[in-house]
């Protein structure tokens, strides 16, 4: 394997988790050797044991803020930009100022992946964090800790259209493991992916479940898409504010700094972004690829875009939910 493997690809289990893990439906993975469906989704074996010690362990606070997404959605930008306007107050974001986190440190050492947390540090103690807490998690809605679900805390979901998640996902996992993706074939993936058995899917039941709690308790689950971030990202920024009880009042300005330090062109230009590397072993380059809306014409042939749309069509249907690119 390459040297910027992630842990998550490991399998260093307690023998807890190996035990129950083992009475679970497998499937080969793609670039781990098993992939475990618990839940109706499908894991890697080290984050499955992140979720359910997360399950176990993790006591929610009504004042916490839990960003969610599939795999490639956006999660980096998304903690970064709820990062900076979180803590606005306390870290003014203005162009002359070269002190803010952002600037040198990468959006996932500043906001923790639950399920990534629970598997490295198994202890990590989460009350210690500063208030409101911001944390992430690709945990499906069925799956999420019960007192997520039953205190007050926020959830945003972030969605990206399919066919761009499924080519950065592609992409990412290339760059993860190239010897253990060299010979899959991207038709082999998307089948897979349009099955639903590829990481964390399926896709559509992770959107779909989302948005339905989304219209069910608009209090309490946020639902953004990348495209719209993307062609309107002030007014989603301003939109999150709101939702998290911090609007902006009078304040253009900092939407606006806010906006232009998270920007695809200003987080991957920076040294920390461009030489770091995670604790878990991930480069953080590879977090940062074309971050546009579309790219996907340039990996999926017509046919193959065709099995993502017809798949979308039909799990979508009647939900209101529609991509356009
Ligand atoms: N600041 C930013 N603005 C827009 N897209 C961004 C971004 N930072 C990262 N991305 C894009 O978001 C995707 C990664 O998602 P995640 O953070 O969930 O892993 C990648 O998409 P592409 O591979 O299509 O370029 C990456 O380039
Ligand atoms: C969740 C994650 C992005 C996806 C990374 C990943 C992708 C594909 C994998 O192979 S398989 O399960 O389909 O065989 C495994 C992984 C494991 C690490 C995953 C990353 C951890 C944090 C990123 O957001």
């Amino acid at each position: 394997m390459s040297s910027s493997v992630p842990d998550y690809l490991g399998e260093d289990l307690t023998q807890q988790a190996r035990d129950f893990i083992s009475s679970l439906p497998r499937e080969k993975g793609w670039l781990v050797s098993q992939m475990y469906q618990y839940q109706g989704r499908w894991h890697t074996p080290a984050l499955l044991q992140g979720i359910l010690n997360c399950q176990k362990h993790f006591q929610a606070k009504d004042s916490d803020i839990i960003l969610v997404t599939n795999p490639k959605s956006g999660t980096t930008w998304l903690k970064a930009l709820v990062f900076a306007l979180l803590n606005r107050h306390k870290f003014p974001v203005s162009s002359s100022s070269g002190d803010h986190p952002l600037l040198v440190t990468n959006p996932h050492l500043l906001v923790p992946f639950l399920e990534g947390v629970y598997y490295e540090s198994p202890d990590f103690d989460f009350s210690e964090l500063p208030s409101p807490r911001l944390m992430n998690t690709h945990i499906s809605h069925f799956s999420l800790p019960e007192p997520v679900q039953n205190s007050a805390c926020k959830i945003v979901y972030c969605c990206r259209n399919p066919k761009d998640m499924f080519v950065s996902l592609w992409h990412f996992g290339k760059k993860l493991a190239p010897e253990e993706t060299a010979d899959y074939p991207i038709e082999k993936a998307v089948e897979a992916f349009c099955e639903g058995k590829f990481i964390g899917g399926p896709f559509w039941d992770h959107v779909l479940e989302y948005w339905y709690a989304s219209r069910e308790n608009p209090n309490k689950v946020l639902f953004v898409t990348y495209e719209e971030l993307k062609t309107q990202t002030g007014a989603e920024v301003k939109r999150i504010a709101e939702f998290l009880g911090c609007g902006f009042t009078g304040e253009e300005e900092q939407v606006e700094e806010i906006v232009k330090l998270c920007s695809f062109e200003s987080l991957s230009n920076l040294e920390v972004n461009r030489q770091g590397k995670l604790p878990n072993g991930m480069e953080t380059k590879a977090l940062f690829r074309k971050g546009e809306i579309g790219g996907w014409r340039d990996t999926l042939s017509e046919s193959l875009a065709e099995e993502i749309d017809a798949k979308m069509e039909k799990k979508f249907q009647g939900s209101g939910l529609k991509f356009s690119c």
